[in-house]
């Protein structure tokens, strides 16, 4: 089973159908979801984090059922968004780095061991006592990461992640998530030369997925469309 399948999946929020009967099966370990504003992108994200349900058809990620396997998934799998504000929660740089790992039952070194590295992978050491909202914004991305990161997910969901940010952080940001390592990436981008730095990309138009397959060849089709 792929890591990422859905099956005829329609999503209802407020009194619309955002998602239409969506089916795909994807199991490459970098996934970028390109298509229009107002498209579906982002309710694709959220529905393989867990974040919003299926009014109807089959949604299974890393093999769970989202729906009655929430905690589970929750644990292996973490989300970025566009805005850090929406996921800095602690005072200081390494106590929201910290907070990350609250559920982990690991020993109390062993916890600060990890958070000690995380914060050196991400350029953070030298931050690491500050106040967390003093930050750049780059840097509050770059923490934003750090947090989903010290988790060791197998699955990192990225909603525009780069959207706020100047060339070299994005650059820097783009890196950490494209990373060798263990967990796999589903990318939603407005970037499109980011995108084609995945190993697929669907293109969702219209509240369905409408092509997917090579990201060059995505790219080329959703600019087509968009007439540029
Ligand atoms: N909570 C909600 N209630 C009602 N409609 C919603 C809700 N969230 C999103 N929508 C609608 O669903 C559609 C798809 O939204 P979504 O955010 O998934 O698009 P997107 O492709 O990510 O767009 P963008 O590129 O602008 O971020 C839009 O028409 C949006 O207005």
């Amino acid at each position: 089973m792929s890591y990422l399948e859905l099956d005829s999946v329609n999503v209802r929020l407020g009194d619309g159908d955002v998602l239409r009967d969506v089916t795909c099966s994807l199991d490459e370990r970098t996934i970028a979801v390109v298509g229009e504003n107002g498209s579906g992108k982002s309710t694709l994200a959220r529905l393989a984090g867990g974040l919003i349900h299926a009014a109807s058809g089959t949604v299974r990620v890393l093999g769970l059922d989202p729906a009655r396997d929430a905690a589970r998934l929750r644990r292996r799998v973490a989300l970025v968004f566009s805005n850090p504000d929406t996921q800095i929660v602690m005072p200081t740089v390494a106590e929201d780095v910290a907070f990350s790992l609250r559920a982990d039952k690991l020993p109390r070194d062993q916890k600060a061991r990890r958070v000690a590295e995380a914060l050196r992978e991400f350029g953070l050491t030298d931050v690491a006592d500050r106040a967390s909202h003093d930050l750049s914004g780059g840097q509050k991305q770059l923490l934003a990461l750090c947090g989903a990161f010290v988790r060791r997910p197998d699955l990192v969901i990225a909603d525009e992640p780069t959207a706020y940010l100047d060339a070299r952080n994005a650059r820097r940001v783009a890196d950490h998530l494209f990373a060798d390592g263990r967990h796999r990436l589903l990318l939603v981008t407005h970037d499109l030369a980011l995108a084609q730095r995945c190993e697929t990309a669907v293109l969702v138009q219209d509240g369905t997925i409408a092509a997917a397959g090579a990201p060059a060849a995505i790219v080329a089709r959703y600019e087509a469309a968009l007439g540029c």
